[in-house]
């Protein structure tokens, strides 16, 4: 079992730091772990963001657990050289497609969510966010127009085979949850999203036991704070995603619970090769301060077991042992406790 560690940037190394020391709890047979250089503190010590060093150890690795990218003191760099492109390098690099974003309220938790805890407490969705194109991906510039105004310009697009691949994934997480899809698009006004719409529509037919609804981006922003427990598995793609799934995290309590799973097509010998992190950056304003909550990665770990190792028991051990931390009272300042990142870490640790 080889998994790759990139700690990144500001709060990155904290959090790792924690899910680390719970992985190496477990005992599992073979382990290996080895740590690579990303994001800003990449750039400096190797002059790029995403050394290729650090992409052959990605893919020489079983699983990559990633902390987090972004440096402010970056920000005026070429954009290909900003920590940012270590995470989008590593996605298009490694096929990582599809980026699997669970949200769902821990018990006795009801009362920290954004939401009211009646509307919190039905929380149980799945955000399917397509990774690999939209406006991301496509080609983008700035340039000058002929009345001298600077137009910056980012082109959005889908191919049919993207769209086809994550809508199947969708469907099938689907059938293995309460069989509810939501397709999240802007079919009223993106061609895009039109073409995704239509795609989507034509794969229902092969999954008659899903109940299938469309509903445009605002309004899915809307019905997620409205009533979030309508929702099961929602499929959308990398732009609308991310800002969903952030709006998720506030549903549920904080963006220092949310986990991801970004999956490709590549298998090894244990599971599907993934790459985990939690949906949060690298948070600068609480960097270096031993109060980020770790919880986010830890939890990725439990899906990097579930997921590229097979191990499911495992996972589901880490997943009690923080819920119960939770119910016992555990809180990072996100949360509004006192307990800081290594507390928290150990926290989990006696309840495993
Ligand atoms: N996958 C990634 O590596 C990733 C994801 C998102 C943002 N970023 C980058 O991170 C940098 C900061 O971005 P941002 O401020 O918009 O988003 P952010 O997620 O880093 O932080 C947003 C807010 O949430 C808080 N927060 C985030 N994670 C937390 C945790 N685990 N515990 C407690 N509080 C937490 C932060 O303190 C901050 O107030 C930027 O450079 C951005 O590009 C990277
Ligand atoms: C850092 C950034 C490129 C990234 C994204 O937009 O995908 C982040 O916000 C995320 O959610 O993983
Ligand atoms: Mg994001």
């Amino acid at each position: 079992m080889k998994i790759a560690v990139f700690p990144g940037d500001g709060i990155g190394p904290e959090v790792t730091h924690e899910a680390v020391r719970v992985l190496q709890a477990l005992d599992l047979p073979g382990l290996t772990l080895f740590e690579g250089d990303v994001g800003g503190i990449a750039y400096r010590r190797h002059g790029h963001p995403l050394p290729p060093e650090t992409l052959e150890m990605a893919r020489a690795a079983d699983a990559v657990l990633f902390g987090a990218v972004g440096d402010p003191s970056c920000d005026g760099l070429e954009r290909h050289l900003r920590p940012e492109q270590a995470i989008l390098g590593l996605r298009a690099e490694l096929g990582l497609f599809a980026n699997l974003r669970p949200a769902t309220t821990f018990p006795g938790l009801e009362g920290m969510s954004a939401l009211r805890p009646e509307i919190a407490a039905a929380i149980d969705l799945l955000i399917v966010r397509e990774l690999n194109g939209d406006v991301y991906f496509g080609d983008k510039g700035t340039r000058t127009l002929d009345d001298g105004q600077r137009q910056g310009w980012d082109m959005m697009a889908y191919a049919e085979g993207e769209v086809r691949r994550i809508a199947h994934l969708a469907f099938r997480a689907a059938q293995g949850r309460k069989r509810r899809l939501v397709s999240v698009d802007k079919a009223n006004v993106l061609e895009t999203s039109q073409l995704w719409r239509d795609v989507v529509n034509e794969l229902a037919p092969e999954y008659p036991g899903v109940t299938l609804e469309h509903m445009y981006v605002d309004n899915a922003a809307m019905q997620l704070v409205r009533e979030p427990g309508r929702f099961d598995v929602i499929v959308t793609g990398n732009l609308f995603g991310d800002i969903l799934s952030d709006q998720a995290s506030m549903c549920v309590g904080s963006i220092g619970l949310l986990a991801s799973a970004s999956l490709g097509e590549r298998e090894t010998a244990f599971g599907t090769f993934g790459l985990y992190e939690p949906i949060h950056g690298s948070a600068p304003d609480i960097a270096g301060q031993g109060r980020a909550n770790p919880m986010a990665t830890i939890l990725s770990a439990a899906m990097m077991l579930r997921h590229s190792f097979g191990r499911e028991a495992d996972a589901a051990r880490i997943e009690s042992a923080v819920a119960r931390a939770l119910a016992d009272g555990v809180r990072g300042g996100d949360l509004g406790g006192e307990a800081g990142t290594a507390a928290i870490g150990d926290a989990v640790l006696e309840r495993l």
